[in-house]
C-alpha cells in the first residue's frame, strides 16, 4: 500500500439513497467509507436517516439507488443472509420462549444445520462471552447485561465481518446503558470487527466511536473522530445538535464556541454585554444562562460553564450584568 492508498474500508456507500415515496427522500445520495475494525456510529435527531441507513447496510430494506460495498464487494442487491453483516436490535428481541443457546442457534437451525452441530457452536460462543454456565435459562431469567451478551453470541453465529447495532442501548437504565456501552467496546476491540452503531446520543457516539457520523435530513452533516467534531464542528446544525457549544453571530460569520471556553468579565470591560439569566448548580460545575444586549433572537442566549471552583472564586447570579469573551482561536467559523 503506498502513501496515497487509503486504508481498506470495510464498508463503502456510494450516493446511496432511499425515497419512499414522491418527495419524501430518507437518504439522500450519501457517500461514507467506514474503515476496517472501527467503531462507527451514525448519529442524528429522529427522522435524520440514520436507521433506514443502518437498514440498507443489513439488507432489511431496497435502496433507491447507489451501491453498498462490504470489503470490495457489491452487496446492494444481496439477501440479508449473505452480505456478511449481522444485526443486534433494540432491547436484543430475543425470543422470550427459547433459552439462551436455542436464541444463539436460532439462524444456524433457519440455514438447516444439524442441531448437534449448531448446538455445539452456540455452546462456544455463549463460552466466549463467559454465559456458557446460564445457557440453559430464558431471557426473562437473565439480566439485562447477559441478555445483551446472548443478543450478541446470536449475531456473531453467522461470522460476520460486520455487526450492525441500532439503538442498542436506549432500552436500558442510564445506569446498565454506561456498563453496557464500555462493553460493545470491549468486544468491537477484542473481535476485531467492524460496529456500526446508530444512535441519537451524542453522548453515547461520543463514548463509543471512532468515527462519528451526524446526520440531518437525509444527508451526512459531518464525519469525523469525537475530537474533531466535537472541537471543529462544521456547521450550525452540527455545533447545535453535539451540544456544549454556542453559536454566535460575529461580523466574521457565524461561529460557534465551545460554553466553557466564554470568559466573563465585570461590564465596561471588553467583550459583549449579557445579563445572567439562569443559573444551574450541576456539581463539578455550573452552567450559567446568560441574555446579550439587543438580542431576543435564539442566537442572543448564551450558556457558559464555569467550573466550581471558580464559581465559588467568583459567584453570578440572576440579574448580574457581565461582558463575554473568548480567544480568536476558540472561535469556529461554520459553514453557512
Ligand atoms: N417504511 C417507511 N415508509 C415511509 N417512510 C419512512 C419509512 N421508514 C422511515 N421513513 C421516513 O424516512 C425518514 C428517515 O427515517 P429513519 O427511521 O431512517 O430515521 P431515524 O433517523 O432512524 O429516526 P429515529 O431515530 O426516529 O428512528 C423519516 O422521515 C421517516 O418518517
Amino acid at each position: 500500500m503506498d502513501a496515497t492508498t487509503p486504508p481498506p474500508a470495510a464498508v463503502e456507500l456510494i450516493a446511496l439513497t432511499k425515497q419512499y415515496g414522491p418527495g419524501s427522500i430518507a437518504v439522500d445520495a450519501i457517500n461514507l467509507r467506514i474503515a476496517a475494525n472501527s467503531y462507527c456510529c451514525l448519529l442524528g435527531p429522529s427522522g435524520c436517516g440514520k436507521s433506514t441507513t443502518l437498514r440498507m447496510i443489513a439488507g432489511h430494506e431496497s435502496t433507491t439507488s447507489g451501491d453498498i460495498l462490504l470489503e470490495n464487494r457489491n452487496i446492494t442487491d444481496l439477501p440479508a443472509a449473505e452480505r456478511g453483516t449481522a444485526m443486534m436490535f433494540q432491547s436484543f428481541a430475543l425470543f422470550p420462549h427459547l433459552s439462551a443457546l436455542d436464541n444463539v442457534a436460532f439462524s444456524l437451525k433457519m440455514k438447516g444445520v444439524a442441531k448437534a452441530e449448531r448446538q455445539a457452536k452456540a455452546q462456544d460462543l455463549l463460552e466466549r462471552v463467559s454465559l456458557g454456565h446460564l445457557a440453559h435459562r430464558k431471557p426473562g431469567e437473565l439480566s439485562g447485561g447477559q441478555q445483551q451478551r446472548v443478543a450478541l453470541a446470536r449475531a456473531l453465529i453467522t461470522q460476520p465481518r460486520v455487526l450492525l447495532l441500532d439503538e442498542p442501548l436506549s432500552a436500558l437504565d442510564p445506569f446498565l446503558r454506561i456498563q453496557m456501552r464500555a462493553e460493545l467496546r470491549q468486544w468491537q476491540k477484542d473481535l476485531g470487527l467492524t460496529f456500526i452503531h446508530v444512535t441519537h446520543s451524542q453522548e453515547e457516539a461520543m463514548a463509543l466511536a471512532d468515527t462519528m457520523v451526524v446526520m440531518n435530513h437525509g444527508l451526512i452533516e459531518q464525519v469525523g473522530s469525537p475530537h474533531a467534531v466535537y472541537n471543529h464542528p462544521a456547521s450550525e446544525f452540527v455545533a447545535r445538535f453535539m451540544g456544549g457549544h454556542n453559536v454566535l453571530d460575529t461580523t466574521a460569520g457565524k461561529v460557534a464556541v465551545r460554553n466553557d471556553h466564554i470568559r466573563l468579565a465585570p461590564l465596561g470591560s471588553t467583550g459583549w454585554a449579557a445579563t445572567v439569566s439562569d443559573v444551574e448548580y450541576q456539581g463539578t460545575y455550573v452552567l450559567l444562562g446568560l441574555q446579550l444586549d439587543g438580542r431576543t433572537d435564539k442566537d442572543g442566549s448564551v450558556s457558559v460553564m464555569l467550573p466550581e471552583a471558580r464559581f465559588v472564586q467568583q459567584s453570578y447570579a440572576t440579574g448580574d450584568r457581565v461582558d463575554l469573551s473568548w480567544e480568536p482561536s476558540q472561535a469556529h467559523v461554520l459553514a453557512a
